[in-house]
């Protein structure tokens, strides 16, 4: 798949952002706070007098969200209409709640390289990252990485080695790189390691030259 007008490591300056960077604009604050919420909900002390309360507000904020939704079909065309870097995606997409949100740069050697700090949301054992939130993040980056590489593709195959537990609350940078292009198949790696430089769990994924219309 042709990487259309996506930055590659060939035609853009080192250090180009690769995702969309939340700008301020008002669905980007909501989903900020959205973001808050998701967090204070698991650490808020389990007896507080006011959930029930909190419960009910949240409730009527998502009646008025849904009362201004247009229909699906509609919205799927909006979110997939432009040049491609998403702003809805559960990785980086600063619209999305669920997402970190990760913001990913180019580097000239064709790499691409983001640094993040997860909290409880994204556990798994006790005071580490979810294994399979790891391979979320990576799956994506590795993505990210085709992109700039210069060739895209979906996801075949992600092999995923876990060597030490991914710990929260500290920065991890999360690299990828596409390492080589056989016909319609990339064969792609990354990492994420902590600011010590520890590999906690590296990836190497199969994409194939394929891609899924967009929604018109
Ligand atoms: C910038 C944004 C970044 C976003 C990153 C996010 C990435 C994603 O999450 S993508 C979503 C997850 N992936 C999917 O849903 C893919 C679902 N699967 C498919 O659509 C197809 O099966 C797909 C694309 C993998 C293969 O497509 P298809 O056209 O059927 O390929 P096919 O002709 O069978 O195979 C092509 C080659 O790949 C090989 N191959 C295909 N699948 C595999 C596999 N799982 N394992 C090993 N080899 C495979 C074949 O053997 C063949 O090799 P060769 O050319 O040597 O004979």
């Amino acid at each position: 798949m042709s990487v259309g007008t996506h930055p590659t490591f060939e035609n853009s300056p080192p250090g180009t952002v690769l995702t969309s960077p939340p700008d301020g604009s008002a669905v980007d604050r909501a989903t900020g706070a959205a973001r808050r919420v998701v967090d204070a909900l698991l650490r808020t002390d389990r007896g507080n007098a006011n959930l029930a309360r909190v419960a009910e507000e949240l409730n009527s904020i998502a009646e008025h969200l849904e009362e201004h939704a247009p229909a699906v079909a509609e919205r799927l065309i909006d979110m997939w209409n432009g040049e491609g870097v998403t702003r809805h995606d559960p990785v980086t997409g600063p619209e999305n709640a669920l997402a970190p949100p990760l913001v990913l740069e180019g580097l000239p050697d064709g790499s691409v390289r983001g640094t993040v700090t997860l909290t409880i949301p994204y556990q798994g054992p006790p005071g580490h990252v979810h294994g399979g939130v790891s391979a979320l993040l990576l799956d994506h980056v590795l993505g990210v990485a085709n992109a700039w590489g210069g060739k895209a593709g979906m996801t075949a195959q992600l092999s995923t080695r876990y060597h030490r537990p991914t710990p929260l609350f500290e920065p991890l940078t999360l690299t990828g790189k596409l390492i080589s292009v056989d016909g319609r198949k990339i064969t792609t790696a990354g990492d994420i390691r902590t600011a010590d430089g520890q590999v906690c769990v590296s990836v190497e994924g199969l994409f194939v030259d394929k891609s899924v219309p967009r929604p018109r």
